[in-house]
Parts: C-alpha cells; structure tokens; sequence
C-alpha cells in the first residue's frame, strides 16, 4: 500500500499513538520521532504560567542500568555561549533573551571547528535564543553533516505537525532538546541594568556577592545556589541516563547554569564553584565512563591526537569520519 494512503487511513489513530510515544509504520518500516528515549512530559516554565515541555529521558532507563554504566563510555561538551549583545554592552542579562554579537557568532563557529571530530547524538540548550545560535552555529562545522533538529513537544499539535516520515532523515538527525532549567540564573531587578554603574550604585562588594556569592541572591533573582539546584536536577533527570545509555552529548548553555553543572561533575565545594569564570564559546570535554566524569579540558583543534586516545569509541568514531570524508 502506498505510504501516504496508509498515513490517511492511519490520520485516526496517529495521534493517539504518537501522544502516547508509540510509533508507527511507513511502509514497512516503523518509525518514531523524536526517538524513544526523548518522549515528553510536561510542567511549568520558569515565569509561572505557560506550560513547557522537556524530554523524559529517564522512560529510557534500563533495568540492567548497572551493567549500562560499567559498559558504556561516552563524550560529554559543554559550551557557554558566545558573546551576547548585552556581554559587549555590559549589561547583567539574565533570562533576557538576547541574541550573539558578530563576535559571538565567530566565537561558536570557532568552537565547532574544535570539536567537529567528536561524536554528537544529542543536543541540550536553554530555551534563550544565544545558547541555541551557538549551538546552531557551533554544529555547522560538524564533518558527521548530520541535521540538528529541534523537538517541538510543546502541545499535541506541535508534536504531531513536526513528525518525520523517514526512517532515513531520522538517522541523519540530532535531535535538539531545548529546557528552560539549563538558563542562565534569573537576575532579578539586576536585569538590564550596567555592571559598572550597578557597582558604583550598590558599592562594588554588594554587587560581587550579587554576582559571585555562592547563596547571595540579587534583588528578586536566584543565587548559584538556586541555580544550581534547578540545572543540576535537570542534568541527573535528563542528561545523565542520555550519558548512560552510551549518547554523546553537547550542552549549550550559559555561565551560572554551567558552573553549576561543572560544580557536580568535578565535585567543586562552595568556595571552588564561586571563583570558577568560564570563557565564552570555549567548549569543554568530559569522558563519562563506569559512571565517573573524567573532565578532559578543551580540545585545541580538530587534529588534536591526543583526545581521540581518551576512549576507543572516540578514536573509531574519528577512524570513520576519514574513511567516509576521504
Ligand atoms: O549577566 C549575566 O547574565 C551573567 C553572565 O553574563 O553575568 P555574571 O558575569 O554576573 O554571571
């Protein structure tokens, strides 16, 4: 039967097959988008009111998990994102949705170049439209050439309107998973307001406990601390079976939601956290192998040999993007 008047007869029941992530079949292949182990649940956003989804990874947990994670081995990047317009104004930004400068769209290519040899079967970024560009950006220079494509689970509808009908795009996909728990801390009334000038105003010890203090909130906004609780939450939920199950994962995300992240994956104290300052656009390597992270720090270039000796996946992953590219 063709494909597209068994879809019609199959209109029906679609929908109810794909709300409950089950999938269905296009000729005589079977067929899910987004895949499996990132089927949806819902909840609140982090302005109150309007409903957001992220993936419910942990529906793919495996019964044997233990065996999982003494056998799987996989790569894990963190990226900040690269300069925002407010970076170069010097404005505390926040959850303000401000996209890259110039700058910062070099600073994300940049960074894509210099891990275009690692594996990436996942994609995680905030909800804020800097991380996603550099994301985006970042994967353009990716060799694999495989498409990043954001899931839309927002609402039935959504879902349903953004299914892929082939088996074949799908696995030359990466799906993009965007949550608002990997923001940047909320800055509260700081929000727009110039770093210099809030110093001068506020005194400049004020503003660095504001700024740098582990559970100092700014007026009406989060401290790492409560940062840290939200986007650490998210990476045990969401990304760590993603990790366990063997995925290779990139996370584009933001300065204070990164730290946070860093904090539990090199078990920094309080103290460490707060004088941890990362660099925009500069992606990071960890190894997450028998359930430990290795950090392996920031790959320099493409070329560099040394990091596709930390696992052997990496090494034949890299084997075989040659041998397709050559
Ligand atoms: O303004 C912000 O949102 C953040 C990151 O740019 O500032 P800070 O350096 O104070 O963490």
């Amino acid at each position: 039967m063709a494909t597209n008047v068994m879809l019609q007869q199959a209109a029906g029941t679609l929908q109810l097959l794909s709300s409950c992530g089950i999938h269905f079949r296009v000729g005589n292949n079977s067929v899910r988008f987004p895949p499996k182990d990132l089927r949806a649940k819902r909840g609140s956003n982090c302005f109150g009111e309007k409903e957001f989804s992220v993936i419910q990874a942990s529906a793919l947990f495996p019964s044997n998990e233990e065996s999982l994670k003494k056998s799987n081995e996989a790569a894990l990047i963190l990226i900040r994102h690269g300069e925002s317009l407010w970076n170069e104004k010097n404005l505390f930004t926040g959850c303000v949705d401000v996209p890259l400068t110039h700058k910062g769209a070099g600073e994300a290519i940049e960074a894509g170049k210099r891990i275009s040899n690692i594996p990436v079967d996942v994609i995680f970024t905030s909800v804020l439209i800097r991380a996603q560009m550099t994301a985006m950006l970042a994967m353009t220079q990716h060799r694999h050439k495989k498409v990043p494509i954001f899931i839309h689970d927002e609402n039935e509808q959504a879902r349903l309107w953004s299914q892929i009908h082939s088996e074949d795009a799908i696995k030359q996909s990466i799906p993009v998973i965007t949550a608002w728990k990997l923001n940047e801390r909320m800055y509260g009334e700081l929000q727009g307001l110039n770093k210099q000038e809030t110093a001068y105003r506020f005194g400049k010890e004020k503003v660095h406990d504001w700024r740098r203090s582990y559970d100092i909130p700014p007026p009406n906004g989060e401290s790492l601390e409560m940062c840290a609780r939200r986007a650490v939450a998210y990476f045990k939920d969401e990304i760590e079976p993603q990790l366990l199950s063997g995925k290779n994962v990139m996370i584009a995300a933001h300065g204070n939601s990164l730290r946070s992240i860093i904090m539990y994956l090199d078990k920094l104290t309080t103290q460490e956290v707060i004088s941890l300052e990362l660099s925009t656009g500069i992606p990071m390597l960890y190894i997450f192998k028998e359930g430990k992270f290795t950090r392996r720090g920031s790959p320099i270039a493409p070329t560099e040999a040394g990091v596709y000796a930390y696992t052997t996946r990496l090494a034949q992953y890299r084997q075989k993007l040659d041998e397709m590219l050559h």
